[in-house]
């Protein structure tokens, strides 16, 4: 696996490329994988990068973003640099249905999910258990229509203490205010039990059943104040038929929505999502990036 990658965002234009692999080859560093997409639509330009210092090379994020400064300033490039070993902080919050939380904290275990699940916080006790047998400092955050602003004080408090760089909601089935969607634009990720823009808001299930779908599905979303209309990160299906109920749709629906939330996850914390106005680009997962460190 490349020990470090580079994300870059700017204008499209010739040369970025060119200046990108000059400058790493400069540095000591060969290529292990690359992908970019050039947005005809939007003249946006997306690239991310993996590579590895020679040998005999040491490099750092910092000092390799300081050096890249120059070439970045000439494209407008928007950039960071990371170690692809260093693992995210993440907080997942749940309410009543646990199927999500308990998927995460199993990948996160055998290392399928290379991610440092640092709190869960959720306005019901149901869980407290199962995570704090995963010594995971668990928050139970009770939210009423009165106390919400408390409510979300609090978590962000826990965000703050915490340092994580990313929360999930894993059925978290509170509204966030726009105030905090628009401090962690981003940083939010929500599974939604719906194949979006179908049955937004609560209740998909019931809403697709007396709709008379042929297909129910998940969805994976970066959070924003229009519930359920952030930018989609991941999404997939499962067929249902005439003779399924909406509890049907639950259960088929379970396997689903955790798969969608883990693949977007994995491709958030790879840094594999670029935001490209009210849509995103994907690339697709490196090499060797969906090992499981403990091998069944
Ligand atoms: N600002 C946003 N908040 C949330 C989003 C979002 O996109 N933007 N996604 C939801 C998740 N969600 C569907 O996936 C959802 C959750 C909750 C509700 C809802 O109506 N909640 C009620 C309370 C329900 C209860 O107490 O059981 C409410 O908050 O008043 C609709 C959709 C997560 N948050």
């Amino acid at each position: 696996m490349s020990k470090y990658a580079l994300t870059v965002t700017c204008k499209s234009t010739r040369g970025i490329v060119a200046g990108i692999s000059g400058f790493l080859a400069e540095q000591g560093c060969h290529i292990t994988d690359s992908a970019q997409f050039d947005d005809a639509e939007t003249g946006n330009f997306f690239m991310r990068i993996s590579f590895s210092p020679e040998e005999d090379v040491a490099v750092s994020p910092d000092g390799l973003t300081e050096t890249f400064g120059e070439i970045a300033k000439r494209f407008g490039m928007t950039y960071h640099f990371f170690s692809e070993t260093e693992r995210m902080k993440v907080i997942v919050m749940v309410s009543r249905f646990g199927h999500c939380l308990n998927d995460l904290l199993y990948r996160c275990r055998i290392g399928a999910l290379p991610v440092e699940i640092v709190a869960v916080i959720s306005n019901h006790m149901d869980y407290q258990k199962v995570v704090v047998n995963h010594d995971i400092p668990f928050h139970c955050i009770k939210v009423t229509k009165e106390n919400k602003p408390q409510a979300e004080r609090r978590i962000m408090e826990v965000v703050e203490e915490t340092g994580a760089e990313l929360v999930v909601l894993a059925r978290y089935m509170q509204i966030l205010s726009d105030e905090m969607c628009q401090k962690m634009s981003g940083r939010i990720i929500n599974i939604h039990h719906s194949f979006l823009p179908s049955f937004k808001g609560a209740n998909p299930y019931k809403q697709a059943f007396e709709r008379g779908v042929k297909l129910i599905g998940a969805t994976s979303h970066y959070v924003t104040a229009d519930l359920d209309e952030g930018p989609i990160i991941e999404q997939d299906t499962v067929r249902v038929t005439h003779a399924q109920s909406p509890s049907d749709y639950v259960s088929l629906g379970r396997d689903v929505e955790a798969q969608v939330l883990a693949r977007a996850i994995h491709a958030h914390i790879h840094r594999r999502v670029f935001l490209n106005g009210n849509k995103t680009v994907v690339f697709p997962a490196s090499p060797g990036s969906y090992a499981s460190e403990r091998m069944g």
